[in-house]
Order: structure tokens, then C-alpha cells, then sequence
């Protein structure tokens, strides 16, 4: 069988699923109640799993487009709540569970039919998770020693660059695939505002509006009001100072957070859990399903979610009762909570509200509806923890929250048996920089060092500001070997990136020292022992990546 794709193809083989289950879970119902019959006190002991048994049926019943079957459920559920109990009660619930063997086997005999409602045909989301910060950059301009000179730089950032020497084969391409920036020179031998009339021409075509930053050998005011009508973002004028650009580039092409949301979804079906877990999971987010309470609270210190969906009812205790214990520890005070369940009692929804959630979502949830719902919570907390866990200067984790993070990381390896390698990573002769060309020249290299990191490395790895200009990265699932070969690397590049202070232009260099985990099996082991394989870079001239010999998969010294 062919594996699903699509969110439909995907929904729907839940749905199989979900048929394929149901005989065992009514059968395994008939059978405690028919153990139960005779006796009142077994009757009165079996109803609140009864009741659960009908309330999930119902919920997930629904969320999936199974309404005769969830309508079935909803009877059963009612009658078992109301008050005073209805007379005949046993008889219903007799009825209903006769009433559930035969949709079933209904559902079971067309199951081979079985397609979602047509309010999940529309839904489609974006492009989905996104786990590269790199990006694809269109240079189109024509003269040899500017292109060189920003085509390295552009690299050395880790970007995608197409380069184009004339507009129509710029033209032709962007139709073919749209970059996510374009650098576009304005002057070519077809006219003065050849390189705008073209992104004109484009964005009436394509019916949006390209982002684009423009280079010109001219600041005059027709080249710059051409730029404008052009819809471009940024104008420099040649020669451009290449970190300028970069700057800027980032600017139009970073969205506010590259690492997708993370959502702990509980709930004890599992047809439940894995229907909202999918939705989620199509939007882009990552999703991680706990069944139980106790795995769900385990599973907020190593998976450290955004947001938490809770559903209400299950049977170890409830989402208000788990709630509670999560707000009980501060760390997970600000935790955002949103209860899912088919609860609509309004009074109920409320005294549930009371453990300090953020909202209630009622069962079955448009998929659109319940991405909403979720991002929006989620993102606001990625907002106000951004503030306290990253260097301002930077946008890199501060040095605790760096360290907290990477311990988490490495009970998540132990748990995998995974393997993970630390890069402490220093600028060489900093004070020297600072020194001879002024402070905020210094700040300049710490952030292109940082931005290089970021764009170069994997958006899973952990990393970190240390200290004034040292950074720590947490590369995780390589050997010393392989993330002495990444970082050397991206040392080559970085000596080569060319720094301006007033007219002055400079190069930087930096050393590294790498430690392996489980070689040094926790965060303090790993940083003594890459700081100490630093001293050695640093030592041996600097400009240059050290492991400690005995870390090194052949156990060789690394120079
Ligand atoms: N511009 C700037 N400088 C900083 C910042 N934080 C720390 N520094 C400076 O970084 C310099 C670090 O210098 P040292 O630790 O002596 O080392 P170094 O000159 O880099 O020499 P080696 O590491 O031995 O190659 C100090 O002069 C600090 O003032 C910052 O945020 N911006």
C-alpha cells in the first residue's frame, strides 16, 4: 500500500482505522455490561467508564464525520447523566449498544466508501514545517567583479544564489521558480531602469509583489523612484558593502521564528490524539502524543511544548486535574492550555477553566478553526520566552537558557541512544578588533558570526552566546569528527567575510574546540572538555578547530 500524503489521504485512513477498532471496543463494552447485569452495585460501578466509553465515541465520532454514530453515543452519554435517572435505563443502554453493533458493521460493510465529509475537502495548508533557515537568493546584475564578490558572501551565508548576467533569463526563471529574495541591478545595455522595468513587468504578471533589494551606480532620483514602482524593499548604490546586504536580506527574508511550534497533544484515545495531532502536524507544527497523564508530564520536560491540548476527560484523571498539577510547577506557569472536548455544557466549561487554561475548544473542531486557535497561544509564548532566553544583540539563547537546553538534549540522547558533539566557538584577537577599528565594528563581526551560525547549521542544533565572543553549538546526531569537519567548514568561510570600519576593511578569524557526548556524558563534561581542546586551538596559532585526541573516532590528534 502506497504510504498517504496528502491530509485527505492521510484523514482518511485514520477513519479506517478508526472502523477497524470499533468491534473490539464495543465488544469489550457488551461484555462488561452483560458481566455487570444483575447486580446494582456492578451496574453502578461500570457507569463512569460507560460514560467514557460513550463521550469518546461521541467526540472522536464526530471530529472523524461519523455523526449517526456519534449521535448514537450522545444518547448513550445523556441517559447515563441524567437526573434523576431515567426509568428503563439498562433497556436503553441496551438499545444503543445493539444500536452501535449494527453501525458498525454498517460502517464496516461500506468501509471501502469511506471518505470525509466535504468540510475537510477544502482544507489545505501551507507549505508545511520549515527546517531550513537557508534561502534562495536571484542575483541578476552584469558586471563580473561585484557579482563575485557578493556571490561568496551570499554563500559563505549558506544561501541557494542563482546568478543571472540579463534580465531575460531572469525573467524566465522566476516564472519557472520563485526565490525567496531577488538582488537586482538597475542598469543593463537594454536601458537605464532595465533591472526595475523587469521586476515590474513580473509582479503585474505573477500578481504579487516580489522581494527585492536593487543595486544601482546611481542614487538619482529616477533610478530610486523606478525602485519604488518596482515595490523593491531596499536601493544601494555600488559599491555595496556586502554585510549592508546581508542585513537587509535577512530583514525581507526572515519570518519572526524559523523553529516550528511544538504542541503536546493528551488525550486517551488514540484516534483522537492522532486526528488533531495530524491537523497540527499538516500546518507545519511538531506535534508529540501522550495517552496517558503521567506520559504527558514526563514528556513536558524533554519535549518542552508550546502549548498543551488536554482533553477533559480520561480516565486516570482529568484535563482540570492535570492542569493543575502543571501549573503547580513554575516553570509551566505560563504554559498555555486549551482543553478539547465535546463538552458544551457552558457551566462544566467553565468550573473546568478554573485550573488557569487558556480556552476550551469544543469537539469536533474545523481543522482550520483549531490551527488558529493553537498558533495564536503558542506564538505569543514563543514571543514573551524569546525576551527572557535570547541575547539581544544576537537572537542566540543566553548563556542558561543554552545550558538548560542542551542538558534537556542530552536526556533526550540518552533516552535514544544518541550522540551528540559540542563546538565552543571563539573569535581570535577580539580586543584587537575592538581596539583598532571601534566597539561597534566588534559588535558587527559577533553578529555575522552568530548569523553564520544560524543559517549554516540545523535548525534542531542548540545554539548559544557564552560570553562577549564566545558562542557554544550543541550539533546533535554527529560524531567530533563530523562536527570538526562542519565547523572547519564554516571557519574557511568566515575568514573570509569582509568586515568595513569606516574605510577600513578587515578580516576575522575564529578558533573552535569540539567534545563528544556520550565520550563526556554531561553539559559541564562537554564544555570542560571543548573548552580545553579550544585552549589548544588557540595555542597552536588559532584560526584553526581542535578535538581532544581522545575523542577523535580514530583516536588520532587532529593536527
Ligand atoms: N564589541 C564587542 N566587544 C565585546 C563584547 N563582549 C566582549 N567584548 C570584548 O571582547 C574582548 C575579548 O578579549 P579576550 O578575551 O582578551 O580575547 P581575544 O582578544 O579575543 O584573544 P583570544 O581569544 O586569545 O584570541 C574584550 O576586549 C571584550 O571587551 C561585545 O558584545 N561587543
Amino acid at each position: 500500500m502506497s504510504t498517504p500524503s496528502t491530509l485527505q489521504e492521510k484523514l482518511n485512513e485514520l477513519r479506517l482505522r478508526f472502523i477497524a477498532q470499533l468491534s473490539t471496543r464495543i465488544d469489550a463494552t457488551i461484555n462488561q455490561w452483560q458481566q455487570s447485569a444483575g447486580s446494582t452495585e456492578a451496574r453502578a460501578q461500570l457507569a463512569p467508564e460507560l460514560h467514557r466509553f460513550f463521550h469518546s465515541l461521541k467526540g472522536t465520532g464526530r471530529s472523524l464525520g461519523f455523526e449517526r454514530l456519534s449521535a448514537l453515543a450522545h444518547q448513550g452519554e445523556e441517559a447515563l447523566t441524567a437526573l434523576p435517572v431515567p426509568a428503563h435505563i439498562d433497556r436503553t443502554i441496551e438499545r444503543l449498544l445493539e444500536a452501535l453493533v449494527q453501525e458498525q458493521a454498517y460502517l464496516e460493510q461500506h468501509r471501502s466508501q469511506a471518505t470525509l465529509p466535504a468540510s475537510f475537502n477544502a482544507v489545505e495548508f501551507g507549505a508545511g514545517q520549515r527546517n531550513s533557515r537557508q534561502r534562495l537568493i536571484y542575483l541578476c546584475d552584469d558586471e563580473p567583479e561585484q557579482v563575485t564578490q557578493l556571490l561568496h558572501h551570499l554563500r559563505c551565508f549558506g544561501h541557494e544564489v542563482i546568478h543571472f548576467a540579463d534580465t531575460q533569463a531572469f525573467f524566465n526563471a522566476v516564472l519557472s521558480r520563485r526565490p525567496d529574495a531577488i538582488i537586482m541591478d538597475v542598469q543593463f545595455p537594454q536601458g537605464n531602469t532595465a533591472g526595475t522595468e523587469t521586476l515590474t513587468s513580473l509582479n503585474r504578471l505573477t500578481g504579487e509583489r516580489l522581494p527585492a533589494i536593487v543595486l544601482s551606480a546611481h542614487g538619482d532620483f529616477n533610478s530610486r523612484l523606478s525602485a519604488v514602482r518596482a515595490g523593491c524593499s531596499g536601493y544601494f548604490t555600488k559599491p555595496v558593502k556586502p554585510l549592508d546586504l546581508m542585513l537587509a536580506l535577512d530583514e525581507l527574508t526572515t519570518p519572526l521564528d524559523d523553529e516550528p511550534l511544538r504542541v503536546l497533544v493528551v488525550d486517551d484515545d488514540p484516534a483522537a490524539a492522532d486526528y488533531h495531532a495530524l491537523v497540527l502536524e499538516q500546518a507545519g507544527m511538531t506535534v508529540k502524543r501522550a495517552h496517558h497523564p503521567a506520559e504527558a508530564f514526563e514528556a513536558l520536560d524533554y519535549f518542552s511544548p508550546d502549548l498543551m491540548l488536554v482533553d477533559m476527560y480520561m480516565p486516570v484523571c482529568s484535563g482540570e486535574e492535570l492542569a493543575t498539577i502543571v501549573r503547580q510547577q513554575t516553570e509551566y506557569v505560563g504554559l498555555p492550555i486549551l482543553y478539547l472536548s465535546s463538552e458544551t455544557d457552558r457551566q462544566k466549561q467553565l468550573t473546568a477553566m478554573n485550573a488557569g487554561v487558556e480556552g476550551f475548544i469544543t469537539k469536533p473542531v474545523a481543522p482550520e478553526e483549531l490551527v488558529s486557535a493553537v498558533r495564536l497561544r503558542a506564538e505569543r509564548l514563543r514571543h514573551l520566552r524569546s525576551l527572557m532566553t535570547q541575547d539581544s544583540m544576537t537572537g542566540l539563547y543566553n548563556h542558561s537558557t543554552t545550558t538548560d537546553l542542551i542538558s534537556r538534549a542530552l536526556v533526550q540522547a540518552y533516552r535514544d541512544d544518541a550522540q551528540h558533539a559540542m563546538a565552543m566557538i571563539d573569535i581570535d584577537h577580539f580586543k584587537d578588533v575592538n581596539d583598532t577599528h571601534g566597539h561597534l565594528a566588534g559588535d558587527q563581526v559577533i553578529i555575522t558570526l552568530a548569523r553564520m551560525l544560524k543559517t549554516r547549521l540545523r535548525v534542531s542544533d542548540i545554539i548559544g552566546r557564552y560570553g562577549g565572543e564566545e558562542f557554544v553549538v550543541l550539533l546533535k546526531g554527529v560524531s567530533a569528527d563530523t562536527a570538526a569537519a562542519l565547523i572547519e567548514e564554516l571557519r574557511q568561510d568566515f575568514e573570509q567575510v569582509d568586515f568595513n570600519a569606516g574605510s577600513a576593511r578587515f578580516n576575522c578569524t575564529f578558533s573552535a574546540g569540539i567534545s563528544a557526548f556520550p565520550h563526556h556524558p554531561s553539559t559541564e563534561a562537554l564544555r570542560v572538555s571543548a573548552d580545553r581542546a579550544l585552549y589548544r586551538a588557540k595555542n597552536r596559532g588559532r584560526n584553526r578547530v581542535a578535538i581532544n585526541p581522545d575523542e577523535s573516532d580514530d583516536g588520532a590528534d587532529d593536527e
